[in-house]
């Protein structure tokens, strides 16, 4: 099924990419080699550096720390774990596409040809300015434990396995592109909500007021997110914000791969 615009009768209406669309069409390697082969990202955006620097100050701080992470819909990446592996004891990675999880268990693995990501982890090591690129790829290969099956469209997304709550549940770009209405996006951040411990924290990544973008030639769409509409949502289900940072959309640039109006980044509490 191609998202397009489909004629019926009088009206026409645009097929949102869910999940199977993702499994049938997102290149993996396309999506790397777009957005993540050098830490400027593509050169339409700025957000890269930014999500890298954001990152890298939540996890510095020393507040955020635990036994366990669980990342959802991770894609094929790992830069969002290169700040945040040392405060924890344990990774969990996931995702719905099966060609993503075997990128990242190929990474793991250091198997021949997987994603080349020491330019990004080199870029943070000398933000910190604390580990090396080797001590961090190590820790990282030893921490993530578990790369599962994921769909953040069901109230337990690892369904049929179960994960224990973890002290920080982070996702990035993944909500806006699996979600086709607010509806469906409330239910999963309340899906991920109950997989924080109390006192622990959820960390967004995120678009706001984005429609749509683009991998190679093949356009995904995105549920178009409001600043107001995520924090209300957060806030029925417990959650004090403490961060909310944004980046506007580069100005006066022309933006091919998507059309969002900011990036971003937010940390959340979850009361007991
Ligand atoms: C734009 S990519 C983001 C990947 C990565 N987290 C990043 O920050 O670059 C969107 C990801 O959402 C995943 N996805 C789409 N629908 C999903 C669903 N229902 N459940 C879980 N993940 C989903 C896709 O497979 C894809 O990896």
């Amino acid at each position: 099924m191609e998202p397009q615009n489909t004629s019926m009768g009088e009206s026409a209406h645009i097929i949102f990419t869910e999940g199977d669309f993702y499994q049938s069409h997102f290149d993996a390697r396309v999506y790397f080699d777009s957005f993540y082969a050098s830490p400027q990202g593509h050169s339409d955006e700025d957000y890269l550096p930014f999500v890298l620097h954001q990152l890298s100050k939540t996890f510095s701080a020393g507040n955020l720390r635990g036994q366990r992470l669980i990342e959802v819909g991770t894609g094929p990446t790992i830069h969002s774990l290169i700040s945040a592996c040392e405060s924890f004891e344990e990774i969990v990675v996931s995702d719905f596409t099966d060609s993503n999880r075997r990128e990242i268990e190929k990474w793991l693995r250091q198997e021949e040809g997987c994603l080349d990501w020491n330019p990004i982890i080199q870029f943070v090591c000398e933000l910190e300015g604390k580990r090396t690129p080797g001590e961090v790829a190590r820790r990282l290969r030893a921490t993530v434990k578990q790369v599962l099956r994921c769909d953040v469209r069901l109230e337990n997304p690892f369904h049929p396995v179960t994960v224990e709550p973890a002290d920080c549940v982070m996702t990035s770009l993944c909500l806006e592109a699996a979600c086709k209405d607010l509806d469906t996006y409330r239910r999963a951040v309340q899906s991920l909500a109950a997989l924080v411990k109390p006192g622990g924290a959820l960390v967004i990544i995120g678009a706001l007021k984005e429609t749509f973008y683009v991998v190679g030639q093949q356009r995904f769409s995105c549920l178009n997110l409001s600043q107001s509409f995520i924090e209300k949502t957060l806030r029925d289900l417990g959650f004090s914000i403490q961060q909310f940072n944004t980046l506007p959309a580069k100005r006066g640039g022309v933006n091919q791969v998507s059309d969002f109006d900011a990036i971003f980044h937010l940390v959340a509490q979850k009361w007991n």
